[in-house]
């Protein structure tokens, strides 16, 4: 058979029948369509509709003005370094996570990986490298058929469902063993780099790290690893759950990006100088951030139930306040060498898009830098959030602080900031057509 691909990917490839090719849309969800392998090899060319891009959470689509008129198509064009055989899958199968380019060439102002290549390219007209890592929280409960019920954590091997809080415990997420083992073999298998694993707070909430990396990578890795931990549970019988808030009264589930901003040849961290002291690009990124993080919060927090997370917050901070090792603060800088002086950004949910999330904090850090914008002064201990520095507190304020800012255009393009706020103005009416059950209990008897 010809291929486009190198003979090594075809070998990989040998037995395979199915290739997902899948970009991620607004949300993050990997859409695209399924291949025949020998099409696939054959460079056989994939099309999708421009609306796919912008397709609200709960399906639909805004009107066809958003995506260009008449719905034209993409083409999708899989990244050779991101074409995996599935370890999860009982029959061979791939996935490609792919790149959805305009029909004259070019990636699409609607995809947010092409968002995080343009950051990043932005990055690299000045000699610069953002090197970043994703640190993602998730829930593993019991299969939920009733969304009027809260979720349960899974029966262990044990027969035991954990009971409560068990932040650090290492034997409470044993019952889960085998979920976890395949959990770490299809990581390897998809060559994703594990660091720490760690039971959070929450009643069966864990956190596992990849190790810090070029940031497309991680953004591919991130979405990766979010396929890979509902595909598993799945096999597993258990819902592997990355929204920010699902239960009420214990913590959320975060996305923290960690950043750092090395030299384009000699490797070094821009943030530290020769004597080991903070440098200037160093404070100017946390300023870029703290003049954009209330307009951007959208993206980073982009649907109603983000909100739960930050508005009763467990080190889950809903300003941009910048402090030393303070997990209160929307902006940490974790105790480190001065080699890995780093900007915690602790605003993303586990829900957010990680290529958006990426590219947002990546963008607001390079406005600081080009515009050598100053930070506040730090903060310490329990400290009172300046008026200045609190971000949106609910998707509405949210949407319409996005909604009125030209910043955001200028980092983004109206088009896609227009097409964003489309498919979120959807999501909101949708979610507020629907009444609470606590609406019910509350307020037909009490208003
Ligand atoms: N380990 C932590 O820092 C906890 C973070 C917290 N779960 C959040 O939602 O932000």
């Amino acid at each position: 058979m010809t291929s486009k691909y190198p003979l090594a990917l075809v070998e990989r490839l040998a037995g395979v029948e199915e290739v997902e090719c899948v970009t991620p849309d607004l949300n993050g969800v990997p859409r695209g369509k399924v291949m025949t392998a020998a099409g696939f090899l054959e460079g056989r060319r994939l099309q999708l509709a421009r609306g796919v891009l912008l397709q609200c959470i709960m399906g639909g689509y805004p009107p066809t003005r958003f995506y260009g008129g008449d719905d034209g198509d993409l083409v999708l064009s899989a990244d050779p370094q991101q074409i995996h055989v599935l370890p999860w899958s009982e029959r061979p199968r791939a996935l490609a996570i792919c790149d959805a380019d305009e029909l004259t060439g070019g990636g699409s102002v609607l995809s947010t990986r092409a968002q995080l290549k343009r950051v990043l390219a932005a990055y690299a007209r000045h000699g610069w490298r953002p090197v970043v890592a994703t640190e993602l929280e998730f829930f593993v409960f019991a299969p939920h058929a009733d969304p009027l019920q809260p979720f349960q954590p899974p029966h262990g091997l044990d027969g035991r469902r954990e009971a409560g809080f068990s932040a650090f415990s290492i034997s409470s997420s044993n019952g889960l063993r085998p979920f976890f083992d395949e959990v770490y073999r299809c990581m390897a298998a998809l060559g994703l780099p594990r660091d720490t694993f760690m039971h959070e707070m929450g009643v069966s909430q864990f956190e596992i790290n990849l190790l810090h990396g070029d940031p497309l990578q991680l953004a591919d890795q991130t979405f990766l690893f979010k396929h890979l931990l509902k595909e598993v549970a799945l096999k597993h019988g258990l819902m592997a759950v990355c929204m920010a808030k699902p239960l009420g009264n214990v913590p959320g589930s975060s996305m923290h990006i960690h950043q750092s901003l090395v030299e384009e040849g000699s490797g070094r961290n821009l943030f530290s100088d020769q004597q080991g002291q903070s440098t200037p690009a160093f404070r100017h990124f946390i300023g870029g951030l703290q003049a954009t993080l209330a307009d951007l919060t959208l993206l980073f927090a982009p649907h109603v139930n983000s909100y739960q997370r930050l508005c009763n917050p467990y080190a889950s901070p809903n300003n941009a306040c910048w402090s030393h090792d303070n997990r209160t603060a929307g902006l940490r800088i974790p105790a480190s060498e001065p080699a890995a002086r780093r900007v915690e950004n602790r605003l993303p949910g586990a829900d957010a898009n990680p290529y958006l999330a990426i590219a947002a904090s990546l963008a607001a850090g390079l406005h600081g830098l080009l515009r050598q914008i100053e930070p506040s002064e730090p903060l310490q201990g329990e400290f009172r959030v300046p008026d200045d520095l609190l971000l949106p507190g609910s998707m509405q304020e949210a949407l319409v602080r996005l909604a009125r800012s030209e910043l955001a255009r200028q980092l983004f393009g109206n088009e896609f900031i227009e097409g964003y706020l489309a498919s979120k103005t959807l999501e909101l009416a949708s979610f507020l057509d629907e009444i609470s059950p606590w609406e019910r209990r509350v307020l037909a008897t009490q208003a």
